[in-house]
C-alpha cells in the first residue's frame, strides 16, 4: 500500500500504531482534529473534522487505503457519539467513494457485542448485542462498512479492538488486550489481503481466556506474537455485578435496571437471574 491516511492519530491507539505502520507505507497521512506529536519522515499532518463531509474528503485526496480511528472513543454523551461516530464513519466512507479508496480498516470494539455473557465463546457471525450507546455507534459502523462494499466495492475490515491499552491492567483485559505490534499485523492484513470484502474480526492478542472464535482472523492470516497474561500490571478496582457478567464489563452498567437478563441465540428469554 503506497499512501495510506489514519484517522483520529493524535489518540491512543493511532500514537501506539504510527511506528508500527509508517515503515510499511510509503506516506503516512495523520488525520486528526488536534496535531500529533513527532512526525516521522514519511508522515504528514492534515487538519480536518470529519463530521464536515468537505473536510473528510478533501482529506482523503490521492490515498489508497484508510485506518479509520477518529471518534469517541467510549462515553455515554449521545449527541457527540452521532457527530463524531456515526456522521463522521458515514463521512468517511462518502470521502473515500468520492476519492476512490480502496481500502478501510475500521476501529471497531468488543462493545458491538458486550451484552454476550463472559462464559460464551462469540464469533463475528454471532448477531450484534451492544452494550452502550458507543457500542451501538460501532455497530453503526460496521453496517456502513457493509454497504459500501455492496454499493462501491470498497473493502474493510472492521476489527472489533478488545483492549489496545499499552498493558492489561484487570482480569478482564487479560481476556481481551490486544498489543501495538498484534493489532498493527491486523491492520496491515485489512489493508492487504485480496479476499476481504465487509469482513469483521476481533483484536485480541494470543490469549488463554478466549471469549471469541476468531478463527477468520487466523484465516486471514493473523499470527498474534503477544500474551496477555505476560504483560498485565493488574491494577486495584472492583467489578459490580452486571459488569462481571458480560464481556463488555462497565460499559454494560450504563442506564442498567440491575437485573441481569440472558437471551439465546433466537432472541428468546432466558430465565433471568437477578442481583440487588
Ligand atoms: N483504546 C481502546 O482500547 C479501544 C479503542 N477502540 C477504537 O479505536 C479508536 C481509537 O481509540 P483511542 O485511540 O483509544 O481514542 P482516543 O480518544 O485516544 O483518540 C481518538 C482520536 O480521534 C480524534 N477525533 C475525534 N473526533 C474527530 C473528528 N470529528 N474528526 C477528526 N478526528 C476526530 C480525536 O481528536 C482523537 O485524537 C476509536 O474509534 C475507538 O472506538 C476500540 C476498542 C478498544
Ligand atoms: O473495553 C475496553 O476495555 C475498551 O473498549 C473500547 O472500545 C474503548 O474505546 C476503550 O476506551 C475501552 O477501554
Amino acid at each position: 500500500m503506497k499512501r495510506v491516511a489514519m484517522t483520529g492519530a493524535a489518540g491512543r491507539v493511532g500514537t501506539l500504531l504510527r511506528p508500527l505502520l509508517r515503515s510499511h507505507v510509503e506516506h503516512l497521512s495523520l488525520i486528526d482534529l488536534q496535531e500529533p506529536d513527532g512526525l516521522g519522515e514519511n508522515e504528514n499532518f492534515v487538519k480536518a473534522d470529519l463530521t464536515m463531509l468537505d473536510e473528510a474528503t478533501a482529506a482523503l485526496k490521492d490515498i489508497d487505503g484508510v485506518v479509520h480511528l477518529a471518534g469517541i472513543a467510549s462515553g455515554t454523551d449521545m449527541n457527540a457519539i452521532l457527530h463524531a461516530n456515526v456522521l463522521g464513519t458515514y463521512n468517511l466512507y462518502e470521502a473515500a467513494r468520492i476519492n476512490k479508496v480502496q481500502r478501510v480498516v475500521y476501529a471497531s470494539s468488543n462493545h458491538a457485542t458486550g451484552f454476550y455473557p463472559r462464559g460464551q465463546l462469540v464469533s463475528p457471525l454471532d448477531p450484534m448485542r451492544p452494550d452502550s450507546p458507543y457500542g451501538l455507534s460501532k455497530c453503526w459502523g460496521e453496517l456502513v462498512a457493509g454497504l459500501y462494499y455492496d454499493t462501491s466495492g470498497i473493502r474493510s475490515l472492521s476489527i472489533r479492538i478488545g483492549n489496545a491499552g499499552t498493558y492489561p491492567n484487570s482480569e478482564r483485559s487479560i481476556a481481551i488486550w490486544i498489543s501495538a505490534r498484534d493489532l498493527a499485523q491486523l491492520v496491515r492484513i485489512g489493508l492487504s489481503h485480496p479476499l476481504i470484502a465487509a469482513t469483521v474480526v476481533y483484536g485480541v492478542s494470543d490469549t488463554e481466556e478466549m471469549w471469541w472464535e476468531n478463527d477468520l482472523a487466523t484465516r486471514l492470516g493473523y499470527q498474534p506474537q503477544d500474551r496477555p497474561r505476560d504483560h498485565a500490571l493488574i491494577e486495584e478496582g472492583s467489578e459490580g455485578p452486571v459488569a462481571l457478567a458480560f464481556q463488555g464489563g462497565g460499559f454494560c452498567e450504563i442506564n442498567h435496571d440491575g437485573t441481569i437478563r440472558m437471551r439465546d441465540a433466537d432472541g428468546l428469554a432466558k430465565s433471568p437471574e437477578t442481583v440487588e
